[in-house]
Protein backbone atom coordinates (compact mmCIF):
# COMPACT_ATOMS: atom_id res chain seq x y z
CA UNK A 1 0.00 0.00 0.00
CA UNK A 2 1.51 3.33 -0.90
CA UNK A 3 2.03 5.83 2.09
CA UNK A 4 1.24 9.57 2.48
CA UNK A 5 4.20 11.30 2.25
CA UNK A 6 5.54 14.77 3.44
CA UNK A 7 8.25 16.46 1.79
CA UNK A 8 9.62 20.19 2.01
CA UNK A 9 10.72 22.88 -0.80
CA UNK A 10 13.51 24.74 -0.93
CA UNK A 11 12.48 27.63 1.39
CA UNK A 12 11.43 25.34 4.02
CA UNK A 13 15.31 24.49 4.18
CA UNK A 14 15.52 27.97 6.07
CA UNK A 15 14.49 25.91 8.89
CA UNK A 16 18.16 23.72 8.44
CA UNK A 17 18.66 20.44 8.91
CA UNK A 18 20.68 21.25 12.15
CA UNK A 19 17.73 22.97 13.39
CA UNK A 20 15.26 20.22 12.41
CA UNK A 21 17.68 17.52 14.42
CA UNK A 22 17.71 19.98 17.00
CA UNK A 23 13.99 20.18 17.45
CA UNK A 24 13.27 16.55 16.67
CA UNK A 25 15.95 15.42 19.89
CA UNK A 26 14.72 17.26 22.32
CA UNK A 27 10.80 16.89 21.49
CA UNK A 28 11.54 13.10 20.58
CA UNK A 29 9.63 12.10 23.86
CA UNK A 30 6.52 13.67 23.07
CA UNK A 31 5.82 11.14 20.51
CA UNK A 32 5.95 8.18 23.07
CA UNK A 33 3.74 10.15 26.09
CA UNK A 34 1.19 11.08 23.00
CA UNK A 35 1.07 7.19 22.16
CA UNK A 36 1.27 6.55 25.43
CA UNK A 37 -2.44 8.05 26.25
CA UNK A 38 -1.24 9.85 29.04
CA UNK A 39 -2.75 11.07 32.15
CA UNK A 40 -2.70 14.30 31.70
CA UNK A 41 -5.23 14.45 28.80
CA UNK A 42 -6.41 10.52 29.51
CA UNK A 43 -10.04 12.20 29.43
CA UNK A 44 -9.88 13.42 25.81
CA UNK A 45 -8.03 10.71 24.47
CA UNK A 46 -10.71 8.38 23.26
CA UNK A 47 -9.76 8.62 19.62
CA UNK A 48 -6.52 7.41 19.65
CA UNK A 49 -6.70 3.79 20.38
CA UNK A 50 -9.97 3.22 17.08
CA UNK A 51 -11.22 0.26 18.49
CA UNK A 52 -12.33 2.21 21.79
CA UNK A 53 -15.03 3.55 19.96
CA UNK A 54 -15.39 2.38 16.17
CA UNK A 55 -14.70 -1.44 16.84
CA UNK A 56 -16.31 -3.92 14.85
CA UNK A 57 -19.62 -3.81 17.06
CA UNK A 58 -19.88 -0.17 16.81
CA UNK A 59 -19.28 -0.03 13.06
CA UNK A 60 -22.04 -3.08 12.52
CA UNK A 61 -24.85 -0.87 14.49
CA UNK A 62 -24.02 2.13 12.69
CA UNK A 63 -23.79 0.14 9.39
CA UNK A 64 -27.08 -1.05 10.28
CA UNK A 65 -28.51 2.06 11.07
CA UNK A 66 -27.38 3.85 7.88
CA UNK A 67 -28.59 0.64 5.52
CA UNK A 68 -32.08 1.18 6.96
CA UNK A 69 -32.05 4.97 6.53
CA UNK A 70 -30.79 4.76 2.96
CA UNK A 71 -33.04 2.57 1.88
CA UNK A 72 -36.03 4.86 2.81
CA UNK A 73 -34.69 8.70 2.63
CA UNK A 74 -34.72 11.12 -0.05
CA UNK A 75 -32.82 13.15 2.16
CA UNK A 76 -30.81 13.10 5.36
CA UNK A 77 -30.15 16.67 7.28
CA UNK A 78 -26.87 16.17 9.28
CA UNK A 79 -27.80 18.76 12.42
CA UNK A 80 -24.51 20.24 14.08
CA UNK A 81 -21.93 22.89 14.00
CA UNK A 82 -18.00 22.47 14.47
CA UNK A 83 -16.28 19.41 15.22
CA UNK A 84 -19.97 17.75 15.37
CA UNK A 85 -20.09 17.83 11.55
CA UNK A 86 -17.28 19.05 9.84
CA UNK A 87 -15.50 15.11 9.81
CA UNK A 88 -18.61 13.92 7.97
CA UNK A 89 -18.71 16.96 5.66
CA UNK A 90 -15.56 16.97 4.57
CA UNK A 91 -15.59 12.88 3.87
CA UNK A 92 -18.99 13.07 2.39
CA UNK A 93 -18.13 16.23 -0.13
CA UNK A 94 -14.35 14.84 -1.53
CA UNK A 95 -15.39 10.82 -1.49
CA UNK A 96 -17.65 9.64 -4.57
CA UNK A 97 -21.09 7.63 -3.37
CA UNK A 98 -23.19 5.75 -5.10
CA UNK A 99 -27.26 5.48 -4.02
CA UNK A 100 -27.05 8.30 -1.96
CA UNK A 101 -29.58 10.74 -0.16
CA UNK A 102 -29.37 14.08 -0.94
CA UNK A 103 -27.27 14.78 2.59
CA UNK A 104 -27.74 18.66 3.81
CA UNK A 105 -26.99 21.02 7.16
CA UNK A 106 -28.40 22.39 9.60
CA UNK A 107 -26.90 24.09 13.22
CA UNK A 108 -24.41 25.27 11.24
CA UNK A 109 -25.91 28.91 11.41
CA UNK A 110 -28.56 30.78 12.81
CA UNK A 111 -29.99 31.94 9.38
CA UNK A 112 -33.74 32.25 9.38
CA UNK A 113 -33.41 32.46 5.56
CA UNK A 114 -30.93 29.80 5.25
CA UNK A 115 -33.69 27.70 7.40
CA UNK A 116 -36.12 28.32 5.41
CA UNK A 117 -34.92 27.27 2.05
CA UNK A 118 -34.24 24.39 3.94
CA UNK A 119 -37.65 23.36 4.97
CA UNK A 120 -38.60 24.52 1.44
CA UNK A 121 -36.11 21.48 0.31
CA UNK A 122 -37.41 19.08 2.15
CA UNK A 123 -40.96 19.64 0.76
CA UNK A 124 -42.34 16.40 -1.15
CA UNK A 125 -39.13 14.48 -0.08
CA UNK A 126 -38.65 11.21 2.38
CA UNK A 127 -36.90 13.51 5.35
CA UNK A 128 -34.22 11.66 8.21
CA UNK A 129 -32.26 13.85 10.49
CA UNK A 130 -29.31 13.42 13.03
CA UNK A 131 -29.21 16.00 15.83
CA UNK A 132 -25.40 15.93 16.86
CA UNK A 133 -24.08 18.00 19.63
CA UNK A 134 -21.82 16.76 22.50
CA UNK A 135 -23.39 19.21 26.02
CA UNK A 136 -26.60 20.24 23.28
CA UNK A 137 -26.26 23.80 24.97
CA UNK A 138 -24.39 25.27 21.56
CA UNK A 139 -27.83 27.18 20.19
CA UNK A 140 -27.15 26.73 16.62
CA UNK A 141 -27.51 22.81 16.45
CA UNK A 142 -30.16 23.48 19.53
CA UNK A 143 -32.46 25.58 17.84
CA UNK A 144 -32.35 23.84 14.41
CA UNK A 145 -32.75 20.56 16.06
CA UNK A 146 -36.22 22.14 17.49
CA UNK A 147 -37.55 23.63 14.18
CA UNK A 148 -36.11 20.12 11.84
CA UNK A 149 -37.85 18.10 14.80
CA UNK A 150 -41.06 20.20 14.74
CA UNK A 151 -41.62 20.20 10.91
CA UNK A 152 -41.01 15.97 11.26
CA UNK A 153 -43.73 16.02 13.75
CA UNK A 154 -46.00 17.93 11.84
CA UNK A 155 -45.57 15.91 8.54
CA UNK A 156 -45.09 12.41 9.96
CA UNK A 157 -46.81 12.44 13.24
CA UNK A 158 -46.10 9.29 15.38
CA UNK A 159 -43.75 8.27 12.37
CA UNK A 160 -41.57 11.15 13.01
CA UNK A 161 -39.20 9.77 15.89
CA UNK A 162 -38.62 6.56 13.89
CA UNK A 163 -36.62 9.27 11.23
CA UNK A 164 -34.57 11.01 14.24
CA UNK A 165 -31.53 9.88 15.42
CA UNK A 166 -29.65 11.94 17.92
CA UNK A 167 -26.16 11.75 18.96
CA UNK A 168 -24.85 13.01 22.45
CA UNK A 169 -23.19 12.20 25.85
CA UNK A 170 -24.97 9.03 27.76
CA UNK A 171 -26.69 11.24 30.40
CA UNK A 172 -27.26 14.64 28.98
CA UNK A 173 -30.49 16.27 28.35
CA UNK A 174 -30.34 14.88 24.35
CA UNK A 175 -29.87 11.68 25.41
CA UNK A 176 -32.95 12.13 27.77
CA UNK A 177 -34.63 13.67 24.85
CA UNK A 178 -34.21 10.36 22.76
CA UNK A 179 -34.82 8.08 25.15
CA UNK A 180 -38.68 9.74 26.50
CA UNK A 181 -39.56 10.14 22.75
CA UNK A 182 -37.90 6.97 21.20
CA UNK A 183 -35.62 8.17 18.97
CA UNK A 184 -32.10 5.93 18.01
CA UNK A 185 -29.49 7.31 19.82
CA UNK A 186 -25.87 7.04 18.97
CA UNK A 187 -22.97 8.23 21.20
CA UNK A 188 -20.84 10.88 21.47
CA UNK A 189 -17.69 9.50 23.77
CA UNK A 190 -17.28 11.99 27.06
CA UNK A 191 -13.60 11.44 26.32
CA UNK A 192 -13.60 12.80 22.50
CA UNK A 193 -14.03 16.58 22.07
CA UNK A 194 -15.89 18.08 19.04
CA UNK A 195 -13.14 18.20 16.92
CA UNK A 196 -11.23 14.72 17.13
CA UNK A 197 -14.84 12.98 16.77
CA UNK A 198 -14.18 11.59 12.97
CA UNK A 199 -13.36 8.04 13.90
CA UNK A 200 -16.79 7.38 16.06
CA UNK A 201 -20.75 7.36 15.78
CA UNK A 202 -20.32 11.50 15.50
CA UNK A 203 -18.76 11.30 12.49
CA UNK A 204 -19.23 7.61 10.88
CA UNK A 205 -22.76 7.65 10.74
CA UNK A 206 -23.63 10.64 8.78
CA UNK A 207 -21.05 9.33 6.58
CA UNK A 208 -22.49 5.46 6.47
CA UNK A 209 -26.34 7.09 5.55
CA UNK A 210 -23.78 8.81 2.87
CA UNK A 211 -22.86 5.39 1.53
CA UNK A 212 -19.19 6.35 2.45
CA UNK A 213 -17.18 2.66 2.86
CA UNK A 214 -16.64 3.32 7.09
CA UNK A 215 -15.08 0.03 7.54
CA UNK A 216 -12.68 1.32 4.72
CA UNK A 217 -11.88 4.30 6.31
CA UNK A 218 -11.33 2.88 9.71
CA UNK A 219 -9.02 0.49 8.34
CA UNK A 220 -7.25 3.52 6.64
CA UNK A 221 -7.09 5.27 10.35
CA UNK A 222 -5.87 1.71 12.39
CA UNK A 223 -2.96 1.06 9.41
CA UNK A 224 -1.62 5.12 10.12
CA UNK A 225 -1.91 5.16 13.89
CA UNK A 226 -0.04 1.63 13.44
CA UNK A 227 2.57 3.50 11.32
CA UNK A 228 2.83 6.41 13.94
CA UNK A 229 3.76 4.36 16.80
CA UNK A 230 6.80 2.33 14.88
CA UNK A 231 8.39 5.54 12.91
CA UNK A 232 10.55 6.94 14.83
CA UNK A 233 10.70 10.71 15.48
CA UNK A 234 12.92 11.93 12.46
CA UNK A 235 11.00 9.88 10.26
CA UNK A 236 7.40 10.20 11.73
CA UNK A 237 5.23 12.12 9.36
CA UNK A 238 2.79 13.78 12.05
CA UNK A 239 5.77 14.22 14.04
CA UNK A 240 7.33 16.09 11.10
CA UNK A 241 4.44 18.17 10.28
CA UNK A 242 4.27 19.45 13.99
CA UNK A 243 7.55 19.90 14.12
CA UNK A 244 8.27 22.35 11.03
CA UNK A 245 5.18 24.02 11.84
CA UNK A 246 6.96 25.17 15.32
CA UNK A 247 9.81 25.25 14.21
CA UNK A 248 8.35 28.11 11.19
CA UNK A 249 6.15 29.56 14.21
CA UNK A 250 9.33 30.25 16.50
CA UNK A 251 10.77 32.38 13.39
CA UNK A 252 7.66 34.61 13.45
CA UNK A 253 5.49 32.82 10.48
CA UNK A 254 1.71 34.09 11.58
CA UNK A 255 -0.18 31.99 9.04
CA UNK A 256 -0.11 28.56 7.94
CA UNK A 257 -2.28 27.94 4.18
CA UNK A 258 -4.04 24.59 3.29
CA UNK A 259 -3.26 25.04 -0.46
CA UNK A 260 -5.16 22.09 -2.24
CA UNK A 261 -6.45 21.85 -6.18
CA UNK A 262 -8.82 19.99 -5.97
CA UNK A 263 -12.42 21.68 -4.93
CA UNK A 264 -13.16 18.63 -2.99
CA UNK A 265 -11.00 19.09 -0.11
CA UNK A 266 -12.82 22.27 0.91
CA UNK A 267 -14.82 20.90 3.69
CA UNK A 268 -11.63 18.65 4.64
CA UNK A 269 -9.76 21.97 5.06
CA UNK A 270 -12.42 23.30 6.94
CA UNK A 271 -12.69 20.35 9.46
CA UNK A 272 -8.46 20.97 9.69
CA UNK A 273 -9.06 24.86 10.03
CA UNK A 274 -11.25 23.80 13.31
CA UNK A 275 -8.76 21.13 14.20
CA UNK A 276 -5.45 24.37 14.44
CA UNK A 277 -7.83 27.12 15.82
CA UNK A 278 -9.50 25.62 18.90
CA UNK A 279 -6.15 23.38 19.26
CA UNK A 280 -3.29 25.71 19.22
CA UNK A 281 -5.19 29.54 19.47
CA UNK A 282 -4.74 30.50 23.35
CA UNK A 283 -2.64 31.68 25.72
CA UNK A 284 -1.70 34.44 23.01
CA UNK A 285 -0.09 31.58 21.06
CA UNK A 286 -0.34 29.62 17.65
CA UNK A 287 -0.84 29.63 13.75
CA UNK A 288 -3.62 31.12 12.26
CA UNK A 289 -5.01 28.41 9.98
CA UNK A 290 -6.12 29.45 6.75
CA UNK A 291 -7.43 28.09 3.31
CA UNK A 292 -6.10 28.50 -0.68
CA UNK A 293 -8.82 27.06 -2.25
CA UNK A 294 -7.05 26.81 -5.83
CA UNK A 295 -6.54 27.77 -8.42
CA UNK A 296 -9.92 30.20 -8.14
CA UNK A 297 -8.14 31.67 -4.69
CA UNK A 298 -4.90 32.52 -6.98
CA UNK A 299 -6.49 34.94 -8.40
CA UNK A 300 -7.56 36.91 -5.64
CA UNK A 301 -5.68 35.92 -2.63
CA UNK A 302 -2.30 34.83 -4.80
CA UNK A 303 -0.84 38.12 -5.49
CA UNK A 304 -0.44 38.81 -1.68
CA UNK A 305 1.04 35.19 -1.10
CA UNK A 306 3.77 35.78 -4.00
CA UNK A 307 4.45 39.06 -3.14
CA UNK A 308 3.17 39.93 0.22
CA UNK A 309 4.24 40.06 4.12
CA UNK A 310 6.39 37.28 5.01
CA UNK A 311 4.22 35.36 7.43
CA UNK A 312 2.32 32.70 5.89
CA UNK A 313 3.90 28.87 5.07
CA UNK A 314 2.15 26.62 2.66
CA UNK A 315 0.94 23.49 3.30
CA UNK A 316 0.11 21.45 -0.09
CA UNK A 317 -2.58 18.71 -0.74
CA UNK A 318 -1.64 16.65 -3.59
CA UNK A 319 -3.44 13.54 -5.09
CA UNK A 320 -1.01 11.58 -7.08
CA UNK A 321 -3.55 9.57 -8.76
CA UNK A 322 -5.86 10.45 -11.81
CA UNK A 323 -9.58 9.39 -10.53
CA UNK A 324 -11.18 12.18 -13.41
CA UNK A 325 -10.39 12.64 -17.16
CA UNK A 326 -11.29 15.06 -19.71
CA UNK A 327 -9.11 15.33 -22.75
CA UNK A 328 -9.52 18.97 -23.78
CA UNK A 329 -10.48 18.73 -27.91
CA UNK A 330 -9.36 20.42 -30.66
CA UNK A 331 -11.41 23.63 -32.33
CA UNK A 332 -11.21 25.14 -35.65
CA UNK A 333 -12.29 29.08 -33.86
CA UNK A 334 -9.68 30.92 -32.95
CA UNK A 335 -9.62 31.26 -28.97
CA UNK A 336 -5.88 30.79 -28.84
CA UNK A 337 -6.06 27.59 -26.18
CA UNK A 338 -4.96 25.38 -29.42
CA UNK A 339 -1.82 24.64 -27.20
CA UNK A 340 -4.01 23.16 -24.59
CA UNK A 341 -5.27 20.66 -27.14
CA UNK A 342 -5.05 16.66 -26.33
CA UNK A 343 -4.32 17.94 -22.85
CA UNK A 344 -5.67 16.36 -20.15
CA UNK A 345 -7.70 18.60 -17.51
CA UNK A 346 -6.50 16.72 -14.89
CA UNK A 347 -2.98 16.81 -16.37
CA UNK A 348 -3.17 20.80 -16.03
CA UNK A 349 -4.59 21.39 -12.70
CA UNK A 350 -1.29 19.07 -11.86
CA UNK A 351 0.68 21.33 -13.87
CA UNK A 352 -0.92 24.56 -12.07
CA UNK A 353 -0.61 22.85 -8.38
CA UNK A 354 3.30 22.52 -9.33
CA UNK A 355 3.69 25.24 -10.91
CA UNK A 356 2.67 27.46 -8.14
CA UNK A 357 4.12 25.30 -5.27
CA UNK A 358 7.67 26.50 -7.25
CA UNK A 359 6.40 29.99 -7.55
CA UNK A 360 5.88 30.69 -4.23
CA UNK A 361 8.81 28.70 -2.81
CA UNK A 362 11.45 30.25 -4.68
CA UNK A 363 9.00 33.47 -4.08
CA UNK A 364 10.42 33.00 0.24
CA UNK A 365 6.98 31.18 1.27
CA UNK A 366 8.32 27.85 3.14
CA UNK A 367 6.27 25.37 1.17
CA UNK A 368 5.24 21.46 2.69
CA UNK A 369 3.68 19.45 0.24
CA UNK A 370 1.64 16.03 1.86
CA UNK A 371 1.52 13.84 -1.11
CA UNK A 372 -1.64 11.43 -0.75
CA UNK A 373 -1.40 8.03 -3.01
CA UNK A 374 -5.74 8.57 -3.69
CA UNK A 375 -8.55 10.52 -2.89
CA UNK A 376 -10.96 7.49 -1.78
CA UNK A 377 -11.70 6.23 2.35
CA UNK A 378 -8.84 4.15 3.20
CA UNK A 379 -6.65 7.50 2.67
CA UNK A 380 -9.09 9.75 4.30
CA UNK A 381 -9.02 7.46 7.20
CA UNK A 382 -5.40 7.97 7.44
CA UNK A 383 -5.31 11.57 7.05
CA UNK A 384 -7.82 12.26 9.50
CA UNK A 385 -5.86 10.27 12.07
CA UNK A 386 -2.72 11.67 10.58
CA UNK A 387 -3.76 15.23 11.24
CA UNK A 388 -5.47 14.40 14.82
CA UNK A 389 -2.53 12.89 15.95
CA UNK A 390 0.09 15.87 14.50
CA UNK A 391 -2.33 18.75 16.00
CA UNK A 392 -2.38 16.82 19.49
CA UNK A 393 1.82 16.64 18.91
CA UNK A 394 1.94 19.70 18.01
CA UNK A 395 -0.22 21.95 20.72
CA UNK A 396 2.62 19.66 23.12
CA UNK A 397 4.93 21.44 21.59
CA UNK A 398 3.76 24.91 21.49
CA UNK A 399 2.80 24.04 25.26
CA UNK A 400 -0.67 25.03 24.98
CA UNK A 401 -3.45 21.99 26.14
CA UNK A 402 -4.98 20.96 22.71
CA UNK A 403 -8.00 19.77 23.63
CA UNK A 404 -9.81 22.41 25.30
CA UNK A 405 -11.60 25.69 23.77
CA UNK A 406 -12.37 27.84 26.78
CA UNK A 407 -12.26 31.22 24.63
CA UNK A 408 -15.48 29.92 22.49
CA UNK A 409 -17.76 30.61 25.40
CA UNK A 410 -17.51 34.47 25.69
CA UNK A 411 -19.51 35.44 22.64
CA UNK A 412 -21.89 32.22 23.98
CA UNK A 413 -22.18 33.61 27.62
CA UNK A 414 -22.89 37.03 26.16
CA UNK A 415 -25.49 35.42 23.46
CA UNK A 416 -27.49 33.38 26.28
CA UNK A 417 -27.57 36.76 28.50
CA UNK A 418 -28.71 38.97 25.49
CA UNK A 419 -31.82 35.67 24.81
CA UNK A 420 -32.48 35.67 28.43
CA UNK A 421 -31.29 31.90 29.19
O1 LIG B 1 -21.41 19.50 19.87
P1 LIG B 1 -21.57 20.83 20.51
O2 LIG B 1 -21.52 20.73 22.00
O3 LIG B 1 -22.79 21.52 20.00
O4 LIG B 1 -20.33 21.72 20.11
C1 LIG B 1 -20.08 22.04 18.77
C2 LIG B 1 -18.80 22.80 18.62
O5 LIG B 1 -18.85 23.97 19.38
C3 LIG B 1 -17.62 24.19 20.04
O6 LIG B 1 -17.77 23.84 21.36
C4 LIG B 1 -17.23 25.61 19.96
O7 LIG B 1 -18.33 26.39 20.30
C5 LIG B 1 -16.67 23.26 19.34
O8 LIG B 1 -15.56 22.97 20.08
C6 LIG B 1 -17.56 22.11 19.05
O9 LIG B 1 -17.02 21.26 18.11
Amino acid sequence: MKKIEISLGDQSKLLNLDAIENFTQKHTHYLDEALSKEKIYENSLGWLDIDEWAGEVALKRIQDKANEVRNDADVFVLIGVGGSNQAARAAISALPQENAPEILYAGNNLSADYMNKLLKALEGKSVYIDAIAKNFETIEPGVSFRVLRQYLEKRYGSGAAGRIAVTGTKGSSLYQLALDNGYTFFTFPENIGGRYSALCDVGLYPMAVAGIDIAKLVQGAKEMRERLSVEPAEENIAFRYAAYRNLLQQKDYRLEMMSFFEPRFYYFSRWWIQMLAESEGKDGKGVYPVVGNFSEDLHSIGQFVQEGRRMIFETFLDVTERDSSLIIAGDDKKDYFDYLEGNDLWNINKIALQSTFDAHDKGGIPCMKLTIPKLDEYYFGQMFYMFMFAVYLSGKMLKVNPFDQGGVEDYKKNMFKALGK
